[in-house]
């Protein structure tokens, strides 16, 4: 018998087919492999806002490899501490620190152990913390020591403790809401950010650059994601609602009448008060009436309209030295956009059911809420805190002056306005954008994004993998039929 005429021609069929098969089983693999979701790795952030009223910690989360990414940081835990604000603790500072201790035990346990040193922690005091400033800096130095001490002995990355501004305030609050809608890519149509507190207030929206000109001090300048952002803000100190509350029961009580009439609270109801309860606090500038006794009877008498005149003396709504105001002489341009109003704004609307109909509906229900005698408020309620229960006709009264009278929201953009606690799972509040700002979280170019996404990537993988393989197959197979007819010939 007469050999093949090339002795190597089956090697190389056989060499090229392992190859081939290898090559595309590296790819099959690479692509799946690179379809598999990797275990994710998170890293965290602590923010405690030390409010007036009381303190909240947050612990936000995010994917390790994808910081700068819009929408990434979510909130992963909320602890409310027990008692009220630090700023209450004046008189006895050791005890602001150590009422923090509970939540932080939760916050050791809900990050992982292995990174604690890593993980920044910030505490940022509003209102309470400026009005004790105001009335003595030795007292507020203390329970800003206080809260140090505690937070130092954390095994997080303590970074420090301080009264954030109004303009941060506001300012943070506006970046947390556009963040957590995913606003801020966009580079148009943000949202503006309503915040009540229980000692301040706070109005930001994104504006045009020349109407940032007449008033530098409510103007706050951003570039997020290659975008700029020209903000109107305004923090309005004591018209958080504990603090305007004392203003409207000081003005009404400068006769020192023993007994005090009060619309807006509920027929029927009635408590005492001592003076200096209302009179102690910064944002009382007049004096205790000289024919007071040591405190009065507070009694309601539920009336809707009556209420409002109270409310309205607590605005002064003359001397505007801009082209805009709107009260107190602050400037404030043209409202635009949509808002998201949060904290007391959303408690006080929602318990009210007014966070989805018209103003002039709403108006009608605040009517009916005060005019509501308070034993049947209180059977209508069992488990709603009688203090808030007490105050809802006064707040709701107050939030929905302020709105339209001070901010200037008119029936027909009333709409604009939606009341909210979380967006996408996280609180609304200035804590999140305080924490994206000092972290760098937020770049100000926008980040290159790659030539291709991740899916189409593996896509491509794939379908060439599987070209590939039926080239190979084709190829293989003449090649074989090549050389079996040859032998055939030979
Ligand atoms: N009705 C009602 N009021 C609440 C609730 N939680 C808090 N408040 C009150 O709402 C007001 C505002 O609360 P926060 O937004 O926490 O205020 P804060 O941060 O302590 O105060 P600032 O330092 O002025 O921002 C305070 O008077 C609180 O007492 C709630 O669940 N229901
Ligand atoms: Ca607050």
């Amino acid at each position: 018998k007469e050999k093949p005429k090339n002795p190597w021609h089956k090697a190389v069929v056989i060499f090229i087919a392992v190859l081939g098969i290898i090559a595309i089983v590296a790819l099959v693999t690479t692509a799946v492999l690179q379809n598999k979701p990797l275990q994710q790795k998170f890293k965290y952030g602590i923010v405690l806002d030390a409010g007036s009223s009381h303190t909240a910690v947050y612990i936000y989360e995010w994917p390790a490899e994808k910081e700068n990414d819009t929408g990434r940081v979510k909130q992963k835990h909320f602890c409310q501490v027990k008692g009220p604000g630090i700023s209450s603790y004046s008189l006895s500072p050791e005890q602001a620190g150590h009422s923090l201790r509970l939540c932080i035990q939760e916050a050791v346990l809900n990050v992982p152990r292995r990174r604690h040193h890593e993980t920044p922690l910030y505490l940022g005091a509003t209102a309470g913390m400026r009005l004790l400033r105001m009335e003595n800096q030795s007292l507020c130095d203390q329970v800003l020591g206080s809260v140090e001490k505690v937070l130092q002995s954390t095994p997080f990355d303590y970074q420090g403790a301080r009264i954030i501004s109004g303009q941060e305030e506001g300012a943070f609050g506006w970046v947390t809401v556009n963040y957590l809608s995913d606003r801020l890519k966009q580079g148009s149509g943000t949202t503006g950010a309503l915040d009540l507190g229980g000692a301040s207030t706070q109005i930001t929206f994104a504006t045009n650059q020349d109407e940032t000109g007449e008033s530098a001090e409510n103007t706050v300048t951003f570039r997020l994601y290659g975008n700029d952002y020209f903000l109107y803000t305004h923090s309005f100190l004591c018209y958080g609602k504990d603090q305007v509350l004392k203003l409207a029961l000081a003005q009404q009580t400068q006769a020192g009448a023993s007994t005090l009439l009060d619309p807006c609270f509920n027929q029927g109801y009635s408590t005492n008060l001592s003076y200096s309860s209302v009179y102690s606090s910064p944002c009382i500038t007049t004096q205790k009436p000289l024919a007071a006794g040591e405190g009065f009877t507070h009694r309601g008498t539920g009336n809707a309209l009556q209420c409002q005149e109270v409310v309205r003396r607590i605005f002064n709504f003359s001397g505007c030295t801009f082209s805009h105001c709107s009260f107190n002489g602050v400037y404030q341009p043209p409202l635009q956009g949509q808002f998201g109003a949060f904290s007391a704004y959303y408690f006080v609307m929602n318990f009210l059911n007014l966070t989805s109909d018209t103003l002039e509906n709403n108006m009608e229900k605040m009517a009916r809420y005060c005019s509501t005698p308070w034993t049947q408020i209180k059977q209508q309620f069992p488990n709603v805190k009688e203090k808030y229960l007490a105050e809802y006709c006064f707040s709701g009264t107050y939030i929905l002056f302020l709105l339209t009278h001070g901010y200037n929201f008119t029936s027909d953009t009333w709409s604009n306005i939606k009341f909210i606690k979380k967006i996408s799972g996280s609180d609304a509040g200035w804590t999140l954008g305080y924490m994206l700002n000092l972290t760098n979280m937020i770049p100000a170019e926008a980040p290159d994004t790659p030539p291709l996404p991740h899916a189409g990537y593996v896509t491509l993988l794939l379908f060439t993998s599987l070209l590939l393989f039926l080239i190979l197959l084709c190829s293989l197979r003449s090649l074989w039929v090549r050389c079996t007819s040859q032998r055939q010939i030979i």
